[in-house]
């Protein structure tokens, strides 16, 4: 690790305060190096972090964290915040397994105010934070810091809807890098590149900021002089300004990478009495030259992983998220009514290629997930084929709209969720765990989960000739290699087999949903090396279920076990085990999935482990429910005797 002059000492914001612009600079490019050479070890948000380095610097150096609260939209920029509220010495642990989160999580620091991950909840919570301490009488401020991708949120823009209309002294930080993940989409992302470039308001900008910079720092008064300038001049440039007729005063747009700048203009803030936009430019991976020119490719950048994938098998096999961009592009192809939607994710969901070939046919609709369901919902009535790629934890964000509209009027509209599951890297936040409780008895909804290139064309292709909802998930992981097992055509409701014995007796069965099949399979052969032969049937299908197959197939075994990729309450082992007691069919039967807790950051193949799906401990666990269910024999056998 590299050594640093002034970094370590950073332990507080208070030990900020002292540092001479000269000692700033180092600092920053000594902040750079760390997250840098950190974030290439352990991975995590390259270019974002870059580019706020010099905002959060300016920010707790003005601002008096924790009592004034800065709360961080999404949370993925936050590395300058963590090095500079005491964590530099964890900061090696960065989205390790037990290690520190990359995001602000409020169990790690009273500086962290919530725990965040999804996009555009800062003003909703910092406005709640400054209003619940003015009831509770508390002297604090509240700053958001959110950016220009997050801004496109409808939770932002609701937020900013009411912060405008209750008018109390909330302090917006609008980092604006005119970049979401790719490039960022909207009026809005629009309007704020004509805020930042209109030649007559930069000019007259760069005249303030002159004046600013020139101006010793004398106090409020002068401060206060400076911003009534400013603001006269801007209300002659700026009549129709969005942040000012909703109720905001404005700053704008200032240099994000000038410490002095930025701190005289928070200065300012302080004294405004009402609801304040500052907006604030960036440049996103600023010091990295790589990640300055290519900021998307370094948005988030993957851990330096030995030789094996995440899995530790299958290294040859293509990832899920790439079967299913090639798929879709195949489905296209052949079908021009095939549209295709993104909310914000175009190269997380595989869909890079998709919008070269088919551009009037692609649709980014920035970070609304809600918004983008019900939009393809109305694409669909005006029959094109939408599939709209989300991940699963984002997902959670347009539950109603997946009911109201798409649902109920049963309309064909594909959703396609990738990371579904078990999600290394992010933690708590991003896990994919819910969606087959969110989603599973949701009538009309077929809801399948492939597992490897061949279950992914037959997928899509079920989806394409569907007349109704399709939910497709798949984890964050490669596909199962290809075999002939699984590449037989999909039969509604029901599965297929990977492996099936031919001694129908006393054999267990291994019902597998998803990617969790190749541990499923490592289970069997552990078990078959113990002598307790197992079959393994991929379930395919989470609705609809052919229960009456599924039962009958059930009753030739000794034992069945159901394992998915997702929280074992409500999930489809329960959805099964129920379907059970309501035909009165006492089987043998047992459903393992994620536990009912929150699940922290560490590499998939971790989580597998930690949740006890992995092949070694279904093994052990399938022995030992099967050891105990002979003991209950046993017993049960004793007992009968003895009442004999
Ligand atoms: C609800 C939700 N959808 C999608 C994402 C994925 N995501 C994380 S950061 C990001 C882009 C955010 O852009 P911006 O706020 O401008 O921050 P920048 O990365 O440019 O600093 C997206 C789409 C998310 N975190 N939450
Ligand atoms: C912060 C955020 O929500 C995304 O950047 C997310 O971390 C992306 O995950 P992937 O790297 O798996 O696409
Ligand atoms: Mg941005």
């Amino acid at each position: 690790m590299s050594e640093f002059s002034i970094l370590p000492g950073m332990n507080s914001p208070a030990a900020l305060k002292s540092l001479s612009s000269e000692e700033l600079k180092i600092l920053s490019g000594e902040i750079r190096e760390y997250i840098i050479e950190t974030v290439q070890r352990n991975g995590g948000h390259m270019a974002s972090n870059l580019g706020a380095v010099e905002l959060t610097i300016a920010l707790h150096r003005s601002f008096n964290s924790p009592i004034d609260k800065i709360v961080w939209d999404v949370g993925h920029q936050c590395y300058t915040h963590k090095l500079l509220t005491g964590r530099f010495e964890e900061f090696k642990t960065l989205r390790k397994m037990n290690g520190l989160s990359g995001f602000p999580k409020r169990e790690e620091s009273p500086h962290d105010i919530m725990n965040t991950g999804h996009a555009s909840t800062s003003v909703s919570a910092a406005l709640g934070v400054l209003v619940g301490e003015q009831l509770a009488g508390t002297r604090g401020r509240a700053i958001a810091v959110i950016g220009d991708g997050s801004l496109t949120g409808g939770q932002a823009l609701e937020a900013l809807n009411y912060a405008g209309h209750l008018g109390k002294n909330l302090i917006i930080i609008l980092n604006d890098n005119n970049m979401s993940i790719g490039n960022n989409v909207g009026a809005i992302s629009s309007y704020m590149s004509r805020l930042t470039s209109t030649g007559s308001y930069m000019n007259m900008r760069r005249f303030i900021d002159r004046a600013i910079s020139t101006i010793p720092f004398f106090g409020k008064a002068i401060l206060k002089f400076v911003y009534r300038l400013k603001r006269g001049a801007k209300s002659v440039l700026f009549k129709e300004n969005l942040f000012t007729d909703l109720g905001f005063k404005y700053i704008g747009p200032i240099d994000g990478h000038n410490i002095d700048r930025m701190e005289k203009i928070f200065e300012v803030a302080k004294e405004v009495n009402q609801p304040l936009v500052i907006h604030v430019a960036t440049i996103k991976g600023k010091g990295l030259l790589d990640a300055e020119e290519n900021p998307a490719g370094y948005h988030g950048v993957s851990p330096e992983v030995p030789e094996k994938t995440e899995t530790g098998e299958s290294a040859d096999t293509i990832k899920m998220t790439e079967a299913y961009g090639q798929a879709i592009v195949h489905a296209a192809e052949k079908d021009k009514s095939i549209v295709a939607l993104t909310a914000a994710m175009t190269s997380g969901t595989g869909l890079k290629a998709f919008s070269e070939k088919f551009p009037d046919r692609f649709f980014d609709v920035g970070i609304t997930e809600p918004h983008g369901i019900t939009y393809a919902a109305g694409m669909a009535v005006a029959g094109r084929k939408p599939f709209v790629s989300i991940y699963s934890t984002f997902m959670q964000r347009a539950v109603d709209q997946v009911i109201h509209d798409v649902a109920i009027p049963h309309l064909p509209v594909t959703i396609v969720m990738d990371r579904a599951g078990l999600v290394p890297g992010d933690g708590e936040t991003h896990q994919g765990v819910y969606d087959i409780s969110l989603f599973k008895n949701v009538p009309g909804l077929t809801f399948v989960a492939p597992v490897n290139q061949a279950e992914m064309e037959l997928a899509v292709e079920m989806a394409r000739e569907a007349d109704g909802p399709v939910m497709i998930r798949y984890a964050k992981d490669n596909c199962y290699p290809e075999c002939d097992e699984l590449a037989v055509p999909f039969e509604i409701g029901r599965g297929v087999f990977l492996r099936k014995g031919e001694d129908q007796e006393n054999r267990t069965l291994i019902l597998s949903l998803g990617s969790l099949l190749n541990e499923a399979e490592k289970c069997a052969l552990i078990l078959e090396k113990k002598g307790i032969p197992c079959d393994v049937y991929n379930m395919r299908f989470i609705a609809p279920l052919d229960i009456d197959y599924l039962l009958d197939l059930v009753s030739n075994y000794n034992l069945t076990v159901l394992i998915e990729d997702g929280v074992k309450t409500g999930g489809l082992g329960e959805k099964i085990a129920a379907a059970m007691l309501e035909h009165d069919r006492n089987f043998h039967f047992r459903h393992l999935g994620a536990p009912d807790e929150f699940l922290g950051q560490a590499t998939r193949e971790e989580l597998i482990r930690e949740c006890g799906l992995d092949g070694k401990s279904l093994a052990g666990r399938i022995d030992e429910i099967l050891h105990n269910y002979r003991f209950e024999e046993v017993v049960k056998q004793v007992r009968n005797d003895s009442w004999r």
